[in-house]
This record gives structure tokens, C-alpha cells and sequence, in this order.
């Protein structure tokens, strides 16, 4: 089949859309209850990533979907302890960037590194994390890599359960690029009610 011929969706890198998705992530992991976040935020719900990142299937259709939010110029990957590592991994199967692993602190023993993988010193590093709430755990690891060397412009994340339309790593001129957003994922859960 010649170019002219063939269809867009096979002429194109990213993969078509997952109209599905939102409604499979939200009934697979969102968990009601009381629970502390890491921000010390008590919520009423909770997205169990590891739900979905246990779940080979789920973990291939996430990744599918993060690979048309990587940036060009993507030197790494830096995927998040410990949910961020799994995702980061299967997105690179895919994008064939090498991955780090981001720990929350630096080893104290062996090589004593904070981010495992190649140097980072003047790479440009696209995050992958799992769920973003205050973005703290991220602006951490942001701050950690470019006191390194590291160039990191962008996060991608599977959730953003963020307050909506408010970027919250503004402070540190960081963008996010989230698969799916908590409203996406309360329009999904009120279609499947
Ligand atoms: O945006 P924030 O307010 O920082 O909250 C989100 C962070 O909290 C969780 O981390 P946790 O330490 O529970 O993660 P882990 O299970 O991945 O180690 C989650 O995996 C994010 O990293
Ligand atoms: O903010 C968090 O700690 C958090 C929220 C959430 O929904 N899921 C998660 O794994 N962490």
C-alpha cells in the first residue's frame, strides 16, 4: 500500500484514542473511604494506581496512551518511586527512550544515587509519574534532578486529580500532560451510573 493510500491511523505513531479508558481506570481503582494523602490531605476517595499498574492490559492502554504526550527533544525518561517506575518502564518499551528511576532520597549505600539509570547532567528528563494531587512529590523530584544538571520541562502523569484548571507545578515552570484528569474520570464513572 502506498503512503497516499494507506489509512491515517497507520501512517501515525501515537495510537487512536481509548474512548474506554477513563471508565475502565475509574472502575478498576478509584476506592471510596477516608484517606490521608501524601500531602497530609484527608480525601473521601482514592485512585489505587497500583490497581491498574498490576493489570498488564490496563498498564499497556496507559502507556499507549503517553506516548503521543512525550515531548520532542526527550532525552530520558525519570519515571517516580514506586508507582511512577512501572509506567515509565512501559512507556519506554514503546518510546525506546532509556528510563531512570527517580527514588524519593538518594541511596545511602553502593553507587548513592538519587535517580538510577544513565547521568542525568544536561539531559533533558520527561517525568512519568502515576497520580499528580498537590504535585508535590513531583516538584521534589524536579528540584533533586535540575540541581543535578537535568533539564526537566514537562510531567506526564495517568492521573491528574488536581484542582482543575489550575497547573499546580506553575511555581516550578513545570507543564503537565495528563492521560486522563479527575473529571474526565467523574464523567466516565456518571455515564457507567
Ligand atoms: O501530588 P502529591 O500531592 O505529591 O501526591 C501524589 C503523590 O502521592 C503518591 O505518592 P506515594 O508516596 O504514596 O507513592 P508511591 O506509592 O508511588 O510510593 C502518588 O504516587 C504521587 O507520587
Ligand atoms: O495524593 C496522594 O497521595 C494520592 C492520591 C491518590 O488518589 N492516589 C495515590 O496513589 N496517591
Amino acid at each position: 500500500m502506498s503512503d497516499a493510500t494507506r489509512p491515517v491511523d497507520e501512517t501515525t505513531a501515537a495510537p487512536s484514542a481509548d474512548p474506554t479508558l477513563a471508565a475502565d481506570i475509574d472502575a478498576c481503582c478509584r476506592l471510596s473511604g477516608e484517606f490521608t494523602l501524601r500531602s497530609g490531605q484527608v480525601s473521601h476517595e482514592y485512585f489505587d494506581k497500583y490497581l491498574f499498574e498490576s493489570d498488564p492490559a490496563l498498564l499497556a492502554r496507559v502507556a499507549d496512551q503517553m506516548v503521543a504526550l512525550v515531548p520532542e527533544g526527550t532525552e530520558l525518561l525519570g519515571g517516580l518511586e514506586l508507582g511512577g517506575v512501572p509506567i515509565a518502564t512501559a512507556l519506554s518499551a514503546r518510546t525506546l527512550h532509556p528510563t531512570l528511576f527517580v527514588r524519593k532520597k538518594a541511596k545511602e549505600y553502593g553507587t548513592c544515587k538519587l535517580a538510577e539509570g544513565p547521568d542525568v547532567a544536561g539531559r533533558r528528563i520527561t517525568l512519568v509519574e502515576d497520580v499528580i494531587t498537590t504535585g508535590g512529590a513531583v516538584r521534589d523530584a524536579v528540584r533533586e534532578l535540575r540541581a543535578a544538571g537535568a533539564v526537566v520541562e514537562v510531567v506526564i502523569c495517568a492521573i491528574d486529580r488536581s484542582p482543575e484548571g489550575e497547573n499546580p507545578l506553575a511555581d516550578v515552570e513545570l507543564e503537565v500532560r495528563p492521560v486522563l484528569t479527575k473529571a474526565q474520570l467523574d464523567e466516565a464513572r456518571a455515564a457507567a451510573s
